[in-house]
């Protein structure tokens, strides 16, 4: 073979180091980019030999890293297909441009090497990234093949010429730059290759590692060990994503999930996801064990293409709420090297999310149905998937429906349909609603519960950071269902009956109730009322509306609502007419001893409620003591 220079036909002379410069953060993929395309060579030539295009000899498949430290080289190396020069040329030379000025025009607003570099298919050329000069060793599967041998330092010109190599493969010899030698570290190799290549479909060798033997026994009869030699093989050929389920045991799954997430508790369980048709999808989906710390838990989902490892940002393919989720995806058809944007528009993409929540919901289904109990145990956990997939995805919602479930203060599970017939006869207004009763805080909220139940009323528990939306969804989908937390106001008028209980004070007795009150409280965002209650119910409740408390809460957690975010909080104090303490104030002729009474009656209301805090409980506590 003559030695032959020539010129890359790209449009840009200096592409090379537009490609050091900027896309140099994301510079290890490199080998990621070069251990792919050895990959694609074995499995290339394995596919040619059972086409019957190929009858030599196949071997082991073998994909090798090796590191030269001192020679500052790093050599992939591949027993593939090989090249011939002419396929160089025509697949190395002719780098996929449609034109300089696009690429250019591209590259600008690029945020990602990947984005650059699957677009433009410059796989191989990465590997300019790190290295000054690349060397291409190759021998062609092809009969009557000449080895090939082609180096670049990165100008456009390259050389072609006869090669050493006398296997079939190709080793890419990479001449690392001096500002890549970080690369030049066994431990970065390992560290590099364990994130991108841990699951490639072909062994791949970095090194040696020495393990021990059994080596016979010694002279007591106990088993002797030498060490041993052995290539050290750093991935996993065939993950357990790309097996069939029926080949795999409970054991089998809680092993990988131990591989991937080393200190993570064992999941709840899991979904195998498998289908091909309308697009090609893999993966195993776990659940963990999550109660309201989910913030901590995103981005536990990895991305792969064909085993290559891609990415763990799945935003935008996997829905929003399974976030939470943790596992593998594997998909050749989501397009990995699109900007986000364009990722969302995506058919494939938006087919796949819609399948996922499919799958989720039908796993979730098949759980409750066969075995409600251990469900029903799993459900502090499980709730907070069902709960955020209800809120934000339709169509999850209306499969969710059917096993979500609803927990009240005794720790009893219901479905909608089952808490509906528990409740509809106690808890219907006089306009028809079911009014749902619900605690955010049943230690806080404990009186009012309290006095619910005395009524013959359920109380809900949603003290999930998610429950709050999740009430507010409820409501909306539910009809002629009203959602209440259970200190929304006085116990009597959280459901409105036709049956008023009277109170026994007069108009004007009223009034004067009320004037003590209102002197007595000095803050100016409380509003006085009297009510005629049960004799038995708290002389003096205080309460917050619920719908202003649900705009606070929104505004709270950031939803907008800062209108109502930004007013004072205002009270409802309900003075309980019918309550003896009343007569008591009203008896007195005393307007001290009046005003400490209503103080202390409010003070009260307001501790058991956790409201009373600072200065004011120091003032209760003097009172209180004096008036013992
Ligand atoms: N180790 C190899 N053995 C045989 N052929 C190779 C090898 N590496 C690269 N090639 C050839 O060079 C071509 C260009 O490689 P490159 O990585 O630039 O792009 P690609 O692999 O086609 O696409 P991409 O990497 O962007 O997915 C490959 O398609 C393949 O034909």
């Amino acid at each position: 073979m003559t030695t032959e220079k020539g010129s890359i036909s790209i449009h840009t002379e200096n592409i090379f180091p537009i490609i050091k410069k900027f896309l140099y953060s994301d510079n290890e993929i490199f080998l990621r980019e070069l251990v792919s395309n050895a990959v694609d060579a074995v499995q290339k030539i394995k596919r040619l030999a059972a086409l019957g295009q190929y009858n030599g000899e196949l071997g082991e498949p073998l994909v090798a890293v090796s590191l030269d430290a001192p020679a500052k080289t790093i050599t992939i190396s591949d027993n593939g297909l090989g090249m011939t020069a002419e396929e160089i040329k025509k697949y190395i030379n002719q780098v996929a441009f449609s034109g300089a000025s696009e690429f250019v025009e591209k590259f600008k607003d690029a945020k990602d090497a990947n984005e650059i570099i699957g677009k433009f298919g410059l796989g191989f050329y990465s590997a300019f990234m790190v290295a000054d000069l690349v060397e291409i060793q190759t021998l062609s599967y092809q009969e009557g093949a000449e080895a090939a041998k082609w180096t670049c330092d990165g100008s456009t010109s390259f050389e072609i010429s006869a090669g050493d190599r006398t296997t079939r493969g190709t080793s890419i010899i990479l001449h690392i730059n001096a500002e890549s030698e970080e690369f030049l570290s066994e431990h970065k190799l390992q560290e590099i290759l364990d994130k991108y290549a841990k699951f490639l479909p072909v062994p791949i060798q970095f090194g040696t590692k020495t393990t021990e033997e059994e080596d016979g026994v010694d002279e007591e009869g106990k088993t002797k060990y030498k060490s041993v030699t052995a290539p050290n093989i750093i991935n996993t050929t065939h993950p357990i994503w790309a097996k069939a389920p029926a080949d795999l045991s409970d054991q089998d799954y809680l092993d990988f999930y131990k591989q991937l997430y080393p200190f993570a508790e064992d999941p709840l369980f899991w979904i195998h996801l498998n289908v091909d048709y309308p697009f090609n999808l893999t993966g195993v989906l776990y659940f963990p064990k999550v109660k309201d710390d989910f913030d901590m838990q995103r981005n536990k989902i990895k991305l792969f293409s064909r085993q290559v490892f891609i990415t763990d940002e799945v935003k935008d393919i996997v829905p929003e709420f399974l976030m939470l989720l943790h596992g593998v995806i594997d998909s050749p058809d989501i397009p990995l090297n699109v900007s986000r944007s364009f990722l969302q528009a995506d058919s494939n993409v938006k087919k796949i999310n819609s399948y996922i929540t499919k799958k989720v919901a039908d796993k979730l289904g098949e759980l409750y149905q066969k075995d409600r109990k251990s469900y029903e145990e799993k459900w502090s956990n499980i709730g907070l998937f069902v709960k955020y997939g209800m809120i934000s995805e339709e169509k999850f919602y209306d499969k969710a429906k059917d096993f979500a479930l609803l927990t009240n203060t005794k720790g009893e599970h219901f479905t909608f349909e089952e808490y509906k017939e528990k409740v509809k006869d106690s808890q219907t207004d006089k306009n028809g609603n079911i009014v749902y009763l619900y605690t955010t805080d049943p230690d806080k909220q404990d009186g009012f519960i309290q006095s619910a139940e005395k009524k013959g009323y359920d109380v809900l528990i949603m003290n999930t950071p998610i429950d709050g939306h999740f009430v507010g969804s409820l409501e909306h989908k539910l009809e002629k269902t009203q959602l209440k937390r259970v200190d929304a106001s006085v116990t009597n008028q959280l459901i409105e009956k036709d049956e008023v209980l009277e109170s026994v004070l007069s108009e004007e007795q009223s009034a004067t109730v009320k004037s003590i009150f209102e002197k007595a409280i000095v803050k100016p965002n409380f509003s006085v009322e009297v009510v005629g209650l049960s004799p038995d119910d708290a002389p003096v409740t205080v309460t917050m509306d619920e719908f202003m408390r649900r705009m606070k809460d929104m505004a709270k957690m950031g939803g907008g609502m800062s209108f109502y975010g930004n007013m004072p909080d205002s009270y409802k104090v309900a003075i309980n007419g019918n309550h003896k303490l009343v007569g008591k104030i009203l008896a007195s002729a005393n307007e001290e001893e009046q005003s400490k009474f209503a103080k202390q009656a409010v003070d009260l209301a307001l501790l058991s409620q956790g409201m009373l805090t600072g200065a004011e409980l120091t003032a209760f506590v003097s009172r209180s003591v004096e008036l013992i």
